[in-house]
């Protein structure tokens, strides 16, 4: 998706949230000290149907889903449970708030990791970016893009990960992990899902495909 796209949503965000896109911009500043540019072929979803996973609690019980897609981005801590669960990751997108080692780790071996910087997380930035192994990072921001910062549109781990996917040419996308009314999480946490849900619609309005996610919900989607 191209920035001046995404950006009439950020603005959307940013209001309701009452985030601060300067500090969003002061965070892709200083991510871009680590990035480096990244093959997208690596990651080429072209044909793939692509499992997002989120990290909601009936990942485990959505295991399948993601086993038989061709391709899986994993949103955050779901990389964890796929893995233990012997599934292979093909991008962990996250914005180092739960798992970090797990995404050091990752580039360390070489897997992927898509580490997003934000006005909130510039000391987890700081912290661990210089344990990662740069050529295995793909670097993005929700700001508007700068040199090997990018950015493919998205809000939270999980619908950045969508996002992705239909960047990298994704034929169908499928959503393992995802539980919008989750009980469990704070104001916040579900104000921040509310937005991954409106941003999946959205999504899936400007690809012309059904996310079977969104079957039954779809009522009051629209961007405010
Ligand atoms: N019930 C759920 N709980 C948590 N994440 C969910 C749930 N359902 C779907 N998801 C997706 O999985 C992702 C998990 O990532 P994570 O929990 O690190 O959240 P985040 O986007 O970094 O926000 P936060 O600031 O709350 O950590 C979420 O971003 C969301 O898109
Ligand atoms: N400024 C800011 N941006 C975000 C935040 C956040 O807490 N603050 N959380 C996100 C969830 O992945 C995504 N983007
Ligand atoms: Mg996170």
């Amino acid at each position: 998706m191209d920035y001046d796209t995404w950006n009439s949503v950020y603005e959307r965000v940013l209001t309701d949230f009452d985030f601060s896109r300067e500090a969003d911009e002061r965070a892709r500043d200083r991510i871009s000290e680590y990035a480096r540019p990244f093959d997208r072929d690596r990651l080429d979803a072209r044909g793939d149907t692509v499992a997002v996973a989120g990290a909601g609690p009936s990942l485990s019980d959505d295991l399948d889903l993601a086993r038989d897609a061709d391709r899986v981005f994993a949103a955050s801590t779901a990389t964890d449970i796929l893995a233990d669960a012997g599934i292979r990751v093909d991008a962990m997108v996250t914005d180092l708030d739960k798992n970090p080692a797990t995404a050091r780790d990752r580039t360390l071996r070489g897997d992927p990791v898509v580490a997003h910087a934000h006005g909130d997380n510039i000391p987890a930035i700081a912290e661990w970016l210089p344990e990662f192994d740069a050529d295995h990072v793909l670097c993005t921001t929700q700001a508007e893009p700068r040199d090997s910062v990018y950015d493919f549109g998205g809000f939270t781990d999980g619908d950045r990960a969508a996002f992705l996917a239909d960047e990298l040419g994704a034929t169908e996308l499928v959503f393992p992990g995802w539980d919008f009314d989750d009980p469990t999480v704070d104001a916040m946490k579900a104000k921040k899902l509310d937005w991954a849900e409106r941003l999946l619609y959205w999504l899936e309005t400007r690809r012309g495909e059904t996310f079977d996610v969104l079957d039954g919900r779809r009522d009051g989607l629209e961007l405010p």
